[in-house]
């Protein structure tokens, strides 16, 4: 077997138009060798039509893709020894658990001695927590271990490189935090770079060595999950990402003063020095405030600095709760808080807006204001000639 598990997979200027849908729209990124890079977007982004371009079973109006310095758009994909666990699973119903697992090793050009692969597969059911499951046929496992057999399959390939689709979805919460870990443990011993699609933007930035965010075919944003936490380039990655994600509010930036202050109907927040320079090189006064959740707090209706409105609803989570404020006009703006708050629909009260919970928007382009935008990029701009820094990981992104 050739090995070019170690190349970078590189996609150039994708696009792909399903007639009026616009499935990828220039899409350019790499991964490199190791490389876990997880995409993120709703529903109909266009995650799936990437993975199965990479795969070669989708071709691309435009653009190219490359693994190493071998261009891959005239290979076909049964040439291009990509694993691809599918959305859909795509299992043999009429092999085993163990024999799905086994197929792709036992397929001409496997690459794993065939004595391995018993050993192989079984270890790879264990982790999946299905290895009781082995001997039976697909018809006769629930959602979640039909996704899991599929995974499986995909995992105990040698390939250079591997796509997962949404390879955890249908599990239970418990079983999706505890194998998300597990699994991106697997995929840092790999050579091969591995895309990992989600819709959940937390799992994203947990299983991720970088994220991409994915919005209508375009890459809003691609990054260290930490950037993508702290720093969104655009409204709809800010909408996107976080749990509960930022609330996002238009409204207009004022003089006031020497200050510069956010107003809409019902709130008017001076912005913090750092925010007022970004704000003062804006083009247009039409702006959108983003407030970070977490970073939000309540206090009493006429407390120092504090925003006048209400709560609105009042949702505790055990660990947290989630408040609901909201101000004259109607705007809501989402507070996540440890502490059990004693609050009551419907009563007055101040919200606290400190710098770091805040990010500005030109509301026209939709993109963060100049001088946070100079920190992102929604082209990736990676050398992955180069040696990466250690990703750093925060408390708050869970992992
Ligand atoms: N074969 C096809 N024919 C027509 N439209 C398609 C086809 N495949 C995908 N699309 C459209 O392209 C867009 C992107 O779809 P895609 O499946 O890539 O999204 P996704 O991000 O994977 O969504 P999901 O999370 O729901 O799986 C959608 O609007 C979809 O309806």
């Amino acid at each position: 077997m050739t090995s070019l598990a170690r190349s970078v997979l590189a996609l150039t200027g994708l696009r792909k138009r399903f007639g009026a849908t616009l499935a990828l729209d220039g899409v350019t990124l790499s991964v490199g060798p190791g490389e876990v890079l997880a995409i993120t977007g709703p529903s109909g982004a266009g995650k799936t039509t990437l993975c199965r371009v990479v795969a070669g079973l989708e071709t691309p109006d435009e653009g190219s893709v490359r693994y190493g310095s071998e261009p891959m758009d005239d290979v076909a994909p049964g040439r291009r020894r990509v694993a691809f666990m599918f959305e859909s699973y795509a299992l043999y119903p009429h092999l085993s658990v163990r024999d799905n697992a086994l197929s792709p090793l036992r397929a001409p050009g496997g690459g794993i001695p065939r004595e391995r692969h018993r050993a192989i597969v079984d270890e790879t059911l264990g982790l999946l927590e299905i290895a009781h499951l082995a001997d039976r046929l697909p018809g006769a496992l629930s959602g979640g271990q039909k996704q899991r057999a599929a995974l499986a399959r995909a995992l105990v390939q040698q390939p250079r490189a591997l796509l997962l689709d949404e390879p955890i979805s249908h599990l239970d919460a418990k079983l999706r935090h505890k194998l998300r870990g597990a699994i991106r443990q697997r995929l840092m011993t790999r050579e091969s770079p591995s895309i990992w699609s989600t819709p959940d933007g937390l799992e994203a930035l947990s299983v991720g060595d970088r994220v991409a965010v994915i919005d209508r075919g375009r890459i809003e944003q691609i990054g260290a999950p930490e950037d993508i936490w702290l720093r969104p380039a655009t409204m709809t990655v800010a909408r996107l990402i976080g749990d509960p994600p930022m609330s996002v509010l238009s409204g207009e930036l004022e003089g006031e003063g020497d200050a510069l202050v956010f107003a809409r109907e019902g709130l008017r927040l001076p912005l913090p020095a750092g925010l007022a320079a970004d704000a003062a090189r804006a083009t247009s006064r039409r702006v959108s405030l983003g407030l970070r959740a977490g970073a939000l707090s309540l206090a009493a209706e006429d407390a120092a600095g504090a925003a006048r409105g209400e709560i609105y609803s009042h949702e505790p989570f055990g660990k947290h709760e989630i408040i609901t404020f909201s101000v004259a006009g109607g705007a809501q703006i989402k507070i996540k808080t440890r502490t059990a708050a004693r609050v009551r629909i419907g009563e007055a009260a101040g919200l606290i807006c400190p710098p770091d919970a805040l990010a500005l928007f030109d509301t026209e382009t939709g993109r963060a204001l100049p001088a946070s935008a100079a920190r992102h990029t929604t082209h990736d701009t990676r050398d992955h000639a180069r040696p990466q820094a250690a990703v750093a990981t925060t408390g708050d992104l869970g992992r």
